[in-house]
């Protein structure tokens, strides 16, 4: 059964310990339904990691995770109420724009018309309308990412992952797609968990923040506290660090 987009999901990962084998990860935390939690860390602190244990990529040693308060932490990624952007490779090379769009809805492309209405929807929502025939590579990387986000409304689920999926745009097309996904957020009330190593894309559109370092949350909160000069120290040395660099 498809899980509704209309109904907020929280998402926590209770007790969760997890290993590669030399670092040791263990997440306790909870990101609110229906809102954008912004994830930074430093490179190799966890980020992604978190990302794939919610998305059923990686499985905790111990512990729950649970989306909606649904235990997942067995349910395979395709069971499991979430739709996850990564930097690149989103989309299948051989298939256009509206066959990788629909992949969303039937991984065999086994489409109905409520289907095929839904995608229209979603194209025309993220601006891609004229370019539902093109092949990935005859598109710029924001359009793809467009076709990664209009796929992403035509699976509606509950909880979207973001794993820095404009890192590799400029500023000003990094704006305005950062501003579609907080309309898409809003209109679909889901919850997003968004990876970025940009201080000003965390602010630009998430509510809540976690810093992440080897492997713990080392701070939680609304994320206009942690821009303050009373915000988390190792936040500001990590942002200090970063503007010195
Ligand atoms: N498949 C894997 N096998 C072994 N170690 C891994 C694997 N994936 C990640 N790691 C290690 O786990 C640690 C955390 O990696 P992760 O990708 O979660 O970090 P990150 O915070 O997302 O980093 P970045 O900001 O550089 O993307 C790193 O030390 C990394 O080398």
């Amino acid at each position: 059964m498809k899980s509704s987009a209309s109904s907020p999901a929280e998402v926590q990962l209770d007790k969760v310990i997890f290993s590669y084998g030399e670092g040791v990860f263990s997440f306790d935390v909870t990101c609110r339904a229906g809102h954008v939690t912004a994830i930074m860390g430093p490179s190799g602190s966890g980020k992604s990691t978190l990302l794939n244990l919610v998305a059923g990529f990686e499985k905790p040693a111990s512990g729950h995770i649970l989306i909606g308060n649904r235990n997942v932490t067995h349910d395979s990624p395709a069971r499991r109420p979430v739709s996850m952007v990564f930097q690149e490779n989103n989309l299948f090379a051989h298939l256009n724009v509206e066959q990788n769009v629909g992949l969303g809805r039937s991984p065999s492309l086994r489409l109905t018309k409520a289907d095929h209405a839904a995608i229209i929807d979603a194209l025309a929502r993220t601006g891609l309308e004229a370019k539902n025939k093109r092949l990935p590579g005859e598109l710029s990387g924001g359009e793809r990412q467009r076709v990664a986000l209009a796929r992403v409304l035509v699976r509606e689920r509950p909880v979207l992952l973001l794993d820095e999926p404009f890192a590799s745009l400029g500023p000003a097309l990094r704006e305005d797609m950062l501003d579609l996904v907080a309309a898409l957020q809003k209109e679909r009330a889901m919850t997003v968990l968004f990876v970025t190593h940009q201080p000003e894309d965390a602010q630009r559109i998430s509510h809540d923040m976690i810093f992440i370092e080897t492997g713990h949350v080392v701070a939680q909160g609304p994320v206009q506290d942690f821009f303050s000069k009373a915000g988390p120290e190792a936040f500001q040395r990590y942002i200090g660090t970063q503007q010195a660099g």
